[in-house]
């Protein structure tokens, strides 16, 4: 991507709007950065690191921004992203594209008062933002299709794999794939079927390190549809099917055991301990991507 050639600006600079920066200043995009923490934007100045210096860091949406497209990424809350939302629209150009990084919330319900719909969707990344290749492309039911178009080819010329949903639901395509499994693996705990290290031990090494390479649906195909349906047929009435989180989800993090961040989740975590893991996890995520993306045809900008 020729440096300047667009101009972005990313509204929440947590997690996700750190790692978002990184990956567009990191490709020539302008970049501006908002949050309404003056404290949240130093932290995120200082991890995006080399590339900060190219980033305008901001606590308020100035008036009569016209960038190319401008990601939401605040607290995922409805109330919160209206909100922002209906500030963004007030202070960008009509012809700006508004994403919103919404993990699986509608992108209707998010956009329900704004004045130019059209140009509003879903582009939900995954953390770390700058490494993950996928991200969902979300319409939303008034957003033109030029603007989803316009969005995918700013995607791939950043790098990304933008699959596009054509149907908003909640949890979108990612999420709720996430949930059905950990659903099951928490119902397994909870029925003591099987230990936390050893079921982390059966699904990374087995279903895990074959969905790096091919996507559940290929993974059938080469594996066999028959011996899919026959095993579906007699396990499915056993399948976990409850409607609300496991009781011991809601018990861990009632007794403040919310994982590494915490020192306590399924496993105990030191400071040292989750600094080195999510470092490893980094270099390594860029290891599998590379090899995982091999074979498969390359998107040209
Ligand atoms: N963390 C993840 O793994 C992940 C992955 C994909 C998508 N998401 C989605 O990305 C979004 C952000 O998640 P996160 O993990 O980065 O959250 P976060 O809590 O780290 O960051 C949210 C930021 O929004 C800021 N903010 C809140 N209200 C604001 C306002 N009115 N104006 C400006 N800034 C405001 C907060 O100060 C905070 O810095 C959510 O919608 C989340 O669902 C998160």
């Amino acid at each position: 991507m020729p440096k300047g050639s667009l101009q972005a600006m990313v509204v929440g600079a947590g997690t996700m709007g750190t790692t978002l920066a990184k990956l567009l200043a990191g490709h020539g995009v302008k970049v501006t950065m908002v949050d309404s923490d003056p404290q949240v934007l130093e932290t995120s100045r200082l991890d995006v690191g080399e590339g900060a210096v190219t980033i305008r860091f901001t606590t308020t949406l100035k008036v009569d921004e016209s960038p190319d497209f401008v990601i939401e990424t605040v607290t995922e809350n409805v109330a919160v992203k209206q909100e922002v939302v209906a500030q963004i629209e007030a202070s960008v150009a009509d012809t700006s594209i508004i994403m919103t990084n919404t993990s699986g919330i509608s992108i209707d319900e998010i956009g329900s008062a704004m004045r130019v719909p059209q140009r509003f969707l879903g582009a939900h990344f995954f953390n770390p933002a700058d490494i993950i290749p996928a991200v969902e492309v979300v319409p939303g039911s008034h957003t033109e299709t030029l603007v989803v178009e316009k969005a995918c080819r700013w995607l791939k010329r950043l790098g990304k794999r933008p699959a596009v949903l054509n149907t908003c639901v909640p949890g979108f395509v990612a999420n709720r794939i996430q949930h059905a499994v950990m659903r099951e693996c928490l119902s397994l705990l909870e029925k003591g079927v099987v230990e936390a290290e050893a079921l982390d031990d059966i699904v990374q090494y087995s279903i895990g390190v074959r969905m790096a390479l091919n996507g559940p649906l290929c993974q059938r195909d080469l594996n066999g549809l028959d011996t899919h349906l026959a095993i579906a047929r007699y396990l499915y009435p056993d399948l976990d099917a409850r409607q609300e989180p496991a009781a011991l989800l809601e018990e861990y993090v009632a007794q403040g055991r919310l994982g590494a961040k915490a020192g306590r989740g399924f496993y105990h975590w030191s400071d040292e301990s989750r600094a080195e893991h999510q470092a490893r996890e980094r270099e390594s995520l860029q290891r599998i991507i590379e090899i995982a993306t091999q074979y498969s045809p390359k998107d040209e900008p």
